[in-house]
């Protein structure tokens, strides 16, 4: 048959883990156990309590070149790379439509430019954390980015190149110790699993006694050639659901996760299932955009956008809260962070790649996901007061806790201070404008024939962020999903002052119930201007 190099295995993939015995507790157990969770976890290993930090988080920001399209509407590159910053060039109207350009400067561990190839993109990514996978780590590498960015494009390379590896460790440095490889594929879809490898059924998760997650019914193939999980990947891919939206009516709203697992039989016993050693977890998110569909479209992709926004933002928060090695990782937030659970506990790795167009028609997209990408790690890193690290910028090393982690605050710091400089001059009060936030009576560059959504996704986005922000400051939110601001809350605790003054969420959030205050007000008038303004004009172009 066409997986003959291919053994398949029926059961689900918690029952080969380390030390798992399958007990799955009631319910009650299993919630209960779920919050000691990861103080378990430090009892059981007490030495990673003590161990040195590690960088456990790598944030790289690939550019694509502009496209055709982009080329014929006369669009240009608004991007500038040097070395690992970045630099975009955003065109801004003021009131009186004279226009300025406003610079948004970002580090990052690395920046890859339009030339980069796939491979390279591999070598700088993906190949530095295979090794570790031998060695109890889980790895996991994502993509972010708007639809259309580039982030299939990048990640579809990735698990092949790194199974070549791993099956290259396995038969040489690692040969006859007992490893053995799995492959498994399945994807997220509104909030539910289904497995890429077997029709699409559907999957179920759970967590075992030990907090172990487990997919119940998620076909792993164990493999031992490349040229099978060519054909298991394709086979995977093509089962993959996407969707129509107004943005791309090609792109994927689902995510789909892709696991490399490595396992091993211990002394050799056959009849006792291997243990996992590590595994190599690849994510191709559905676009970050997704969140914003929550106003369109029929009732479903209102529910699909509404659970995207979710995981992203809870992946987000998962991601800087391991950053800070926080005893607390708020998994419940999501399905795709409760099914990574197990990759975010112990010895982990994450890579995240931020694809970005170059164009100036994604301006406001890319800027998003460039401020999640800064979020998931400079924030984390200045928080932490361990750290004393000189404020000159100096080359980043692989694997040393990066010494850019300050010149990114202060980086933002000058950017801040243009910020309020340009605020100030209307008379806004200062300190309410935390930096980079857009303010609301210039007019944004709007790409053509995306006014509508684009514009009102975004004010919408603008008002329920300066909410949240200004409650969750304050402490009067009042928030349905209770688990999920205990994650938010306990995520803020450890930051200092100064960093959070560069908060910059650039997701969305999920409309909440926040008590009014002065601020929004503000807000509110500064909106009514807004639509004043607009009116005017167009009652004037119309006349004229
Ligand atoms: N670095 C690159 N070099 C050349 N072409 C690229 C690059 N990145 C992306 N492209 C091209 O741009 C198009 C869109 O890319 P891709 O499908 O990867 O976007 P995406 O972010 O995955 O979108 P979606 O969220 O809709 O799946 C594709 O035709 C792809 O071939």
């Amino acid at each position: 048959g066409m997986y003959d190099g291919a053994e398949k295995f029926g059961y689900s993939n918690g029952e080969g883990f380390e030390d798992s015995n399958m007990s799955f507790g009631t319910d009650k157990q299993m919630s209960k156990s779920a919050v000691f969770a990861e103080s378990n976890y430090l009892k059981a290993f007490p030495e990673k309590e003590k161990a040195a930090p590690v960088a456990k988080i790598k944030v790289v920001v690939r550019k694509r070149p502009l496209n055709k399209k982009e080329i014929s509407k006369k669009e240009e590159d608004i991007i500038d790379i040097e070395q690992n910053s970045l630099t975009v060039h955003e065109t801004k109207l003021k009131v009186d439509l004279t226009e300025y350009v406003e610079k948004h400067g970002f580090v990052f561990d690395a920046v890859l430019d339009e030339d980069v190839s796939n491979d390279e993109v591999y070598r700088e990514t993906v190949e530095p954390v295979v090794p570790a996978i031998f060695n109890r780590t889980k790895a996991t590498c994502f993509a972010y980015g708007q639809t259309g960015s580039g982030k299939t494009y990048t990640m579809r390379p990735l698990p092949l190149k790194a199974s070549q590896d791993i099956l290259r460790l396995m038969h040489h440095t690692y040969r006859n110790q007992g490893f053995q490889l799995f492959f498994s594929f399945f994807e997220i879809y509104g909030g539910k699993l289904y497995d890429l490898l077997n029709e699409r059924s559907k999957l179920c998760m759970r967590e075992d006694g030990k907090q172990k997650v487990c997919i119940v019914g998620l076909q792993e193939y164990r493999v031992s050639d490349l040229e099978t999980i060519k054909e298991l990947i394709e086979r995977g891919n093509a089962t993959r659901s996407t969707g129509t939206t107004g943005a791309n009516e090609e792109s994927s709203r689902s995510h789909a996760i892709l696991q490399l697992a490595i396992k091993r039989r211990v002394d050799g016993n056959e009849s006792k299932p291997p243990r996992l050693a590590g595994k190599l977890s690849f994510i191709d998110l559905a676009g970050s955009e997704r969140g914003a569909d929550t106003n369109e479209n029929d009732k479903q992709t209102r529910i699909e956008g509404a659970e995207i926004n979710k995981s992203l933002l809870a992946l987000k928060e998962c991601i800087r809260a391991l950053d800070n090695d926080q005893n607390h990782i708020p998994f419940r937030g999501s399905k795709l962070t409760e099914v990574l659970r197990d990759s975010f506990i112990g010895d982990s790795r994450t890579v995240m790649i931020s694809c970005i167009s170059p164009s100036s028609g994604s301006c406001e997209h890319t800027l998003n996901t460039l401020r999640y990408a800064d979020r998931v790690k400079s924030l984390s890193k200045g928080s932490n007061s361990k750290k004393d690290v000189p404020l000159a910028a100096a080359p980043l090393r692989e694997s040393s806790p990066s010494p850019l982690a300050s010149v990114v605050p202060s980086f933002s710091a000058a950017e801040v201070m243009n910020d309020i400089t340009e605020r100030s001059k209307f008379g806004w009060p200062k300190q309410q404008y935390a930096k980079e936030q857009p303010s609301p009576s210039f007019v944004d560059r709007i790409p053509k024939g995306r006014e509508d959504t684009e514009f009102s996704s975004a004010n919408g986005g603008y008002f329920n962020e300066q909410r949240s922000r200004v409650t969750a400051a304050t402490g009067i939110a009042v928030v349905p999903d209770t688990m999920y601001q205990q994650g938010r809350q306990q995520a803020r605790k450890g930051r200092d002052p100064a960093s959070e003054n560069n908060m910059r969420n650039s997701v969305a959030y999920p409309i909440r119930t926040a008590v009014p205050d002065e601020d929004d007000h503000l807000n509110d008038l500064l909106q009514v201007q807004y639509y004043y303004f607009c009116t005017i004009s167009l009652i004037q172009y119309v006349r004229g």
